[in-house]
C-alpha cells in the first residue's frame, strides 16, 4: 500500500484540522512539537504523511500530486484556481469575504464608481468586482493589514476577511457588502481521487460523522 500524503495549513487551521483528524483515528500529535523543524511526518501503521505549509501552497501541492489530499481555507481555493476536487466543508475557521471601508464610501459602491481596491485577494476581487457586480475597479495587491490602506488613503475600499468584525470596527471601518462565507475545506487531488478512491471515501465517510457546518 502506497502512502497517503496531506497537505494541511499552518496558523489558525492548524489546531482544528489535527483535532479532527485526531477524532477519527488518525494521529499527527508528532507536528505539534513547536521545537521541531522537522517538516513532515509519517504514520507507519495508516500508511499516512502529513506536512503543513503556508496557506497558499496547498492546492498547489494538491494539484500537482505531491499531496493526494489538503486542507484549505475557501478564500486560498478561490484565490488560488487550482485544479482540486473540493471534497467537504470541514465547518470550522468561519469567516466572510467582505468589502469593507468607512461608511462614507457605501456611496462609491452603489454609484459604481472607478475607486480602488487594496486586498491579498486581487482574483476574489476581481471576480466580484467584475463579474457579479459589473464595476470597474483598479485593484492593489497588498500582503496584509489590509485595513490600514483605506485609513492612509491607499483605496476607498478593501476587500478581505473579516471574522469577529474587531479589527474593522478598531479602525473606524465597517462591512459594506458580502462577498461570501469562508470556512475549512477538504481539498483532493484528481487522480487520487480516482486511484485511491477506497482508502479517501473511508476518510471522508469518518470525516462527515464529526463535522458540523
Ligand atoms: N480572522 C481570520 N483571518 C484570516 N483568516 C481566517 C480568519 N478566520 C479564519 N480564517 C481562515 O484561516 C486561514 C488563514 O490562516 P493563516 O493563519 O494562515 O492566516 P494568514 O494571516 O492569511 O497567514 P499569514 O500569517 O501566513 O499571512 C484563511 O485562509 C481563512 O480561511
Ligand atoms: O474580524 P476579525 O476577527 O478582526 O479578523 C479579521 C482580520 O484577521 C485577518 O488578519 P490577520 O490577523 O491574518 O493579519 P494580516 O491581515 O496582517 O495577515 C484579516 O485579514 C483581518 O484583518
Amino acid at each position: 500500500m502506497r502512502y497517503l500524503t496531506f497537505a494541511l495549513t499552518k496558523g489558525r487551521l492548524a489546531k482544528q484540522t489535527m483535532e479532527l483528524l485526531e477524532k477519527i483515528g488518525i494521529s499527527c500529535e508528532e507536528m505539534q512539537d513547536k521545537d521541531s523543524r522537522r517538516l513532515i511526518f509519517t504514520n507507519e501503521e495508516l500508511k499516512l504523511r502529513f506536512f503543513l505549509a503556508k496557506g497558499p501552497d496547498v492546492p498547489t501541492y494538491v494539484e500537482y500530486g505531491a499531496a493526494d489530499i489538503g486542507v484549505s481555507g475557501k478564500d486560498i481555493i478561490l484565490e488560488e484556481g487550482r485544479k482540486v476536487h473540493e471534497v467537504l466543508d470541514l465547518g470550522f475557521g468561519k469567516c466572510r469575504m467582505c468589502v469593507c471601508g468607512r461608511s462614507e464610501a457605501a456611496p462609491l459602491l452603489s454609484h459604481h464608481e472607478l475607486i480602488r481596491v487594496a486586498t491579498k485577494y486581487p482574483n476574489i476581487a476581481k471576480d466580484y468586482f467584475y463579474n457579479t457586480k459589473h464595476q470597474t475597479v483598479e485593484i492593489i495587491k497588498l500582503n496584509g493589514s489590509i485595513e490600514l490602506a483605506p485609513i492612509v488613503g491607499l483605496s476607498e475600499v478593501i476587500v478581505d476577511i473579516v471574522e469577529t468584525g474587531s479589527t474593522l470596527k478598531e479602525n473606524g471601518l465597517e462591512v459594506l457588502e458580502d462577498v461570501c462565507p469562508l470556512s475549512a475545506r477538504m481539498i483532493v487531488n484528481p487522480v487520487s481521487l480516482r486511484m485511491e478512491n477506497d482508502r479517501i471515501r473511508e476518510i471522508l465517510t469518518r470525516l462527515r460523522a464529526h463535522v458540523i457546518v
